[in-house]
């Protein structure tokens, strides 16, 4: 797989504030990278970091290999961006703001026309280029902010939350638009919303004050190794030698009390919870219940914004 953009180190300061500290990732052709952090966490910094709009404290970043730095001109020509707040002018129609876009992307004149249309089928514009854009409703405002993204053709899309605001059905459209651009290029956006990362991406990076918490490569098919169990009642005095017949069991790697005959089991890959089943009644273990926890990402997220996680005994 291609890289695209491998950012080292990078950092940035407002005043005493650090916003963004030690980042390092990188970006490959046909994948969706997604930024995940609660309010404040860093990611507008970052992706205006990336997209060229700020420049950062410390760190390099490299997209195709030019350093976005010492040559922002030829590093830009394969960004596209969209910012929090698209830059859109009110008081011009689709198109023209569209043509003014191609004109400062410097689209030769000949291949204007064909560079909208394009842009326009993909966002599903083809119908308002002559509407005025004070006009548009907000799901048609974040379209033209995408159209104007991937103008020409960049290799690399950065998406500062690119479905805030719509409604159910213009977040399938968008979400499904992103899948379709990704074939052609790498992209990387910004979210909050922990579904909205898992339903777009490939891959996710977790932002916490600044820094990278935790970066993994969704495996939809994966299954979860850790197990809530919760056993026929026992007397309090034999709770010990339960917790020790469960982690005797072959295929637990370890076992959590949570109370009141509930566990939680880390399995050692590859047993599945057929096996907990089947070894757990061999070791004569009544089991009442038996539960998938949440994949690592949800934990560590929900960890993180306060509700609980894996040591909770929730
Ligand atoms: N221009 C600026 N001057 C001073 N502080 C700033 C500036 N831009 C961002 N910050 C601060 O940097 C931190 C990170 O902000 P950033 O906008 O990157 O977070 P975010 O993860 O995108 O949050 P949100 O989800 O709310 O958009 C915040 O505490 C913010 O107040």
């Amino acid at each position: 797989m291609d890289t695209l953009a491998r950012v080292t180190s990078l950092s940035r300061r407002f005043g005493h504030y650090q916003a963004l500290q030690g980042l390092a990732l990188e970006l490959r052709q046909g994948e969706v990278l997604g930024l995940l952090g609660p309010n404040g966490a860093g990611k507008t910094t970052c992706l205006r970091l990336l997209s060229g709009t700020l420049a950062p404290s410390a760190g390099r970043i490299e997209i195709l290999g030019i350093d976005l730095a010492r040559r922002p001109v030829a590093a830009k020509r394969h960004l596209g961006y969209l910012p929090e707040r698209p830059p859109l002018f009110d008081e011009l129609k689709v198109d023209e703001y569209l043509h003014h876009c191609a004109r400062l992307r410097r689209i030769p004149t000949r291949a204007r026309a064909a560079a909208l249309t394009r842009a326009k089928g993909l966002c599903g514009l083809e119908t308002v280029g002559r509407t005025l854009i004070a006009k548009l409703s907000k799901g048609y405002r974040q379209r033209l902010g995408l159209a104007q993204a991937i103008l020409h053709e960049p290799r690399i899309l950065i998406l500062d939350e690119p479905t805030d605001g719509l409604d159910p059905v213009q977040i399938r459209e968008v979400r499904t638009l992103i899948r379709d651009l990704a074939r052609t290029s790498g992209i990387i956006l910004s979210s909050h919303i922990l579904s909205e990362v898992q339903a777009i991406c490939d891959r996710v990076l977790v932002l916490h004050r600044g820094r990278m918490l935790f970066q993994d490569r969704f495996e939809r098919t994966r299954p979860t190794q850790v197990w809530r169990v919760r056993l026929a009642p026992i007397m309090t005095r034999q709770a010990l030698d339960q917790i020790h017949t469960l982690e005797r069991l072959y295929c637990v790697e370890a076992a959590v009390a949570l109370g009141e005959d509930r566990y939680r089991l880390l399995l050692t890959p590859p047993a599945t919870s057929t096996d907990l089943a089947r070894q757990a009644l061999t070791a004569g273990l009544e089991l009442r219940e038996l539960t998938p926890e949440p994949h690592d990402l949800e934990r560590v997220f929900f960890d993180l914004i306060g509700a609980g996680g894996m040591g909770s005994a929730r």
